[in-house]
Formats: C-alpha cells, structure tokens, sequence
C-alpha cells in the first residue's frame, strides 16, 4: 500500500529510493535505452515487460555506481593515509625489534596498558616493564619491595591493544602483534616471544623515525654496557623444517641471552697477552677505511686454543663486553645445521657482530685425517648397523652436516667482510685443518697455557686484594683494578708453574672466599691431594682402556665366523688372515675352530671373559649378502 492509494491528491513523498529511481528513468529516456533495447532484443521484449528490463538495468547501474564510488575512496585512501602518519614494523628477533622495545620499557609505554602476561623473569627475558611508576611506590610504601619484585617479575603487556604515548612531540602509536607459530611444529622457536611491533609516528617528517630508532639504540648501547648480549641460533628446529619468521624473513638469532659484563682486568693471562688481543680488536674496528682503501677484505678472524680452563671463553666475553660487541654463537655440532643454514645465519650478523665458534674442533677432523677417519667409520658403522638390524635398533638421529669447505665459504664469503669478527676456540689445535688457519681466516692464534707463578699471585690477588670501599658493591658494577695482597707473593712460591688450570686454583681459591690465611696454609696440601688424585686418575683410565681394547677384540672374534674370507674380516675389526703357508710379522695368526680360539689366549690357557660358541662357517647364501652389504 502506498501514499497514492490512500489519498490520490496527495504528492509522492521524496525518498532516496525514489529519487534514484526517477534519476535514472530519465536518464534512461534521455539515451533512448528503452526503445534501443526493444528494437535489439525483440524476442526478450515479447517475454518481460520495458519497466522489468529497465528495473534490472537501473538495478546495475546502481551497483556499478556504488562499486566506483568505493574503489575511488579506496584509491584516495591508500594514496593519501600514508601521509597522515609514518607506520614502520619492527621483526620479533631482530637487534632493532630489541632497541626498541627496551627503549618502549624505559619510556613506561605499557604503564597504561590494561591487559597483562605475568610471568618469572628468566635469564633469556629480554625486556621487562615497569607497572608501578617509583615515586607513586614511594608514597605507596617501599620502593625496594617493588623493585625486586619487577626483578624477578615479567610484566608484558597482551598482544593486539594499541598504546599512545608522547615522544618529541609527536604522538606514537605502539601495537605488539603476536608472533606467527601457528601450523608450526610444537618444538620449533622462530621468535623470542616478544611480537612483532607496529609503530604509527602521526607526523609527516621523515627524520622523525629514523630519531626515534637513533635514541633507542643509543639508550640500549648505554643500557648493555653492564652486559654482554650473547645470541644463539634460536632455529634450529625450525631451519631443517624451513620455516620462516614474520613476513617471510628468516629470524636466526632469537636466542637471546645477557651475560654480566665481565672485566678485562678479571682475565688473568701472561703479561702483555690481553693487551695485545684487546688492541689488535680496537684497531681492526677504527680502521675500516684503511681495509676499504688497502683493497683488503674487512674481517678479522681470532683463535684461542690450549687446555680447558685456561680462559679462552673469559677472553671472548670480556672482550666483547670491552668493546661494546654482540656475541653470535653456535656450535658446528647443532643437529640440523647444514653448510646453506650455517651460511644464512653467518649472513644474519650484523656488522661488527662476533661470530664465536666454540671447541671448532668438534665438527671435523682434520682433511689429513678425514681419509683415515672416514675408513675407520666405514667400516664402524658397516659392522655397528649390521648389528644394529640384528636387534631391530634404528638408526642414529641426524646430526650437523656441516662441512670444512662450507665454513670456509662462510669465513670468505661477500658478507664476512662487512667487518665481522670471527672467534674460535679449541683445546686441540693440532687437528685443525691448515686452510681454516691460514691468515685471511685466522689472523691472531693465541695459545693458552696452564697456570704461571704470576698468574696464580694474580688470581690470589683478585681474590683477597680487594679495596674495603669496593667490597659489597653492587652486583651490576664489577670491580676493576687490582691491589696487591701481602701474602700473594708466598702464595706464588709454593703454587708450581704449569701444572695448573686458572679454572683450578679458581676452585681451590673459592672455598677459601674471606680466608686468604688459610688459602695460603692449605695450598701445599691441595697440591699433594690434586697430584694424588691424577695419578689415580689415570690408572683408572689405563685400566679402563685396557679392558675395553681387550671387550672389544673379544666381540670381534665373536662376531667374525672363522674361516671368514680375509676381505670380511677388516669389518669386524679383525686383522686379516694370512694367505695358506705365508706368515705376517707381528700379527698372530686367527685362531682356528678346533683351538677354540674364541676361547683360549695365544698360550693355550683359558681366558677369563665367557665366550659363546663358535659360529658355523656362512655358507654360499650368506657370503653373498655379506658381498652386497
Ligand atoms: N686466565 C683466566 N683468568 C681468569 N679466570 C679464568 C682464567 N682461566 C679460567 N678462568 C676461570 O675458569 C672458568 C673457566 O674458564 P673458561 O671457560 O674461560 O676456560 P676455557 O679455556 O674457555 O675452557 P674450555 O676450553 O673448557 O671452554 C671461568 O670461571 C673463568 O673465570
């Protein structure tokens, strides 16, 4: 029912509907699209009625209309909404995700959030934040109690709700996105947890940005210099599954721990050693022209090598510390690591990042020893998987596969000359294949040896020698400097030279922390008990070593069946059997069946072990599996 029918007299109300309606009849009538349409599609005209067509034509220039009009305003938005305000994202594992997001901590951004993850502080949280603002808990009651809380509490505020906050000026809006796990594998890490940022800067000056990153990362360089921040592959589950962190980046170094900044002066070594290292650092970060210029290539690559204990870790971190480096480190024996991911991630440090390699030695023997090594395992784990699938064990795990050739690629690649630094450490620096100690890769070889009389007067120094005033310091300021100890000198006299680890007086040294009296009485007597207690030690293992040589040959004569062709025998560790009628110098010959020669020694007595019987000789079957294994 309408106006019409109920009072003809009275004029059609208005509406948009009807306006558009009449719109576009009369633009309808003025092109002459009914007449056309009739004249075109006669046979349609018969079947529906003008005011029908017209109506479903009216119908999709209305939505052709409507469809223009959005595609305009999207046009004019996404060319104009930049403009309004400078947006940037900051990747969850990135160094600059970090800066900013200590620098948001510092700024008390999420003192105004709402909505918040409570969680203990662990020694890998990187950044905490601080709720209850110091002079509101001073008239709250004590700032102590609401400072070691924030301690050993995380704050972090929830992901997704923006924060406004005031920076020189301009409004900035900060919102915390949450990390992108899903579909992923339980055990992989691609993120440090923290989200990725957003920040929106409402001002049209571009510098303002690159400020705003400028003062984070000079609050953050200000903040870690009582730490050392320590990076390891957070990945690496996740780079043998390829996964990829926040748009499409791959995020390497999301392990992210902080080490107490550790003094140069703490590292006792040889007079002249430290000063040496730490120079050689310095002048290799000042002098990046110089390499530019020279035409060389600006990375610089340190070895540190000798016994365990002997400070080659110390060394690093205190220099890094020094220097106001971060730490990048793996282990060429992380299960998954392959030459492309060791590659990718070297790629990763940023300039002027130490790449540290710890007991680099682990990962491959030596190129002269490869040969060897690779028969000897051959032949290992031809005889350990044979018998592996007799009692139905799988095989071992995937582990690093890592190659020498591969780390060399990565020591001379493009990017490793944006001045990095690269580290290594090892205990056996003769199994280090020449080409990786060649200068280009290693510039400066250190060797670290056991404790000197000098070294141990030091230590006995840093000990007991520290000044009243500096004892009970804070924990966050170590103290530097040394003094010396009257007693420090005796202590030396009776300490022997190169006998030693520092790790080891540092033991000894430690149950005596406020006793230098008694540390002094007690050295003589920790000495005789240390000796004592090697000796024994290495009877123990010479034992050790005797029985295992004896265990193994006793399986081997086991499991080779005698009358076993002298090409099998390798493979089960046996020495070959001599051709009939010839003798071999040295080696005894296989003991036969009838001498039950898994059971008797080479004097015809009875050995101790129980020996199973013998084996049947294989018969044709079974020696030609054993050809094809
Ligand atoms: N020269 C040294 N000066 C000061 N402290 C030392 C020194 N050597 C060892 N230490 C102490 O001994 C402990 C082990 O030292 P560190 O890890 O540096 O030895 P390392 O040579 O790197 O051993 P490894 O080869 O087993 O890694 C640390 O607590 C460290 O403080």
């Amino acid at each position: 029912m309408d106006y019409q029918s109920l009072d003809p007299g009275l004029p059609a109300p208005v509406t948009a509907g009807s306006a558009v309606n009449g719109l576009l009849a009369n633009s309808m009538t003025l092109l002459g699209l009914g007449s056309m349409l009739k004249s075109v599609f006669p046979s349609l005209a018969g079947q529906f009625s003008t005011s029908q067509i017209s109506n479903s034509i009216k119908l999709f220039l209305l939505g052709s209309t409507i469809e223009l009009g959005r595609r305009s305003w999207q046009w004019i938005y996404t060319r104009f909404r930049p403009k309004l305000f400078i947006s940037a994202t900051f990747l969850d594992g990135d160094p600059v995700h970090e800066w900013i997001m200590i620098f948001l901590a510092q700024k008390r951004v999420w003192y105004h959030a709402r909505d918040y993850t409570i969680q203990y502080k662990t020694s890998t949280q990187q950044w905490g934040v601080t709720v209850i603002r110091p002079e509101e808990a001073r008239t709250q009651g004590d700032v102590k109690d609401v400072e070691e809380l924030e301690e050993t509490v995380s704050f972090l505020p929830n992901y997704g709700t923006p924060q406004l906050f005031r920076w020189n000026g301009y409004w900035v809006e900060v919102i915390r996105e949450a990390p992108q796990t899903q579909g992923l594998p339980h055990e992989v890490k691609t993120s440090t947890g923290a989200g990725t940022l957003r920040l929106n800067l409402y001002t049209l000056n571009q510098c303002a940005l690159r400020d705003l990153i400028q003062e984070a990362k000079l609050y953050y360089i200000a903040e870690s210099k009582q730490q050392v921040v320590v990076r390891s592959l957070g990945v690496n589950q996740g780079m043998m599954h390829g996964i990829f962190g926040g748009h499409g980046k791959r995020q390497f170094w999301t392990d992210i721990k902080k080490k107490p900044y550790r003094p140069l002066d703490s590292v006792i070594l040889p007079q002249g050693v430290l000063g040496s290292i730490v120079n050689d650092a310095r002048e290799f970060i000042t002098s990046e022209h110089w390499y530019t210029r020279a035409g060389i290539p600006y990375r610089r690559g340190y070895l540190f090598h000798g016994p365990p204990g002997t400070g080659k870790s110390s060394t690093v971190y205190a220099l890094a510390g020094a220097l106001g480096l971060e730490l990048y480190t793996l282990s060429l024996s992380t299960s998954g690591l392959t030459d492309v991911t060791l590659q990718m991630a070297a790629d990763n440090i940023p300039k002027r990042g130490i790449l540290l390699i710890e007991d680099i030695d682990c990962a491959f023997p030596s190129r002269d020893d490869e040969e060897e090594q690779k028969q000897a395992q051959a032949k290992a784990s031809a005889s350990r998987v044979a018998e592996n699938m007799m009692m139905g064990i799988p095989p071992p795990p995937g582990r690093s596969s890592v190659t020498m050739s591969g780390l060399l690629n990565v020591l001379d690649g493009v990017n490793s000359e944006n001045g990095k630094i690269f580290m290594a450490t090892t205990n056996y620096v003769d199994r280090l294949d020449d080409a990786l100690l060649r200068p280009g890769r290693i510039d400066m070889k250190v060797e670290y040896k056991l404790a000197s009389k000098d070294q141990a007067a030091a230590i006995f120094n840093r000990f007991f020698a520290v000044p009243e005033e500096v004892q009970g310091l804070s924990k966050k300021m170590p103290y530097e400097g040394s003094v010396h100890h009257p007693l420090a000198d005796e202590f030396a006299s009776r300490f022997p030279d190169n006998e030693f680890t520092v790790a080891e007086l540092q033991g000894y040294l430690l149950s005596f922390r406020m006793l230098p009296n008694m540390a002094l009485n007690g050295i003589s007597a920790w000495i005789t008990r240390e000796r004592e207690e090697r000796l024994a030690k290495s009877e123990r293992e010479k034992q050790r070593k005797a029985k295992a040589k004896e265990a193994k040959e006793d399986v081997a004569a086991q499991i080779a069946p005698p009358g076993m062709p002298p090409m099998f025998q390798g493979i089960y560790g046996l020495p070959p059997s001599p051709a009939p009628g010839s003798t071999v110098v040295g080696v005894p010959p296989p003991p036969t069946s009838n001498q039950s020669g898994l059971g008797g020694d080479k004097n015809g007595g009875s050995d101790k072990l129980t020996r199973a019987p013998p084996l049947d000789a294989p018969t044709a079957e079974e020696m030609k599996e054993m050809k094809e294994l």
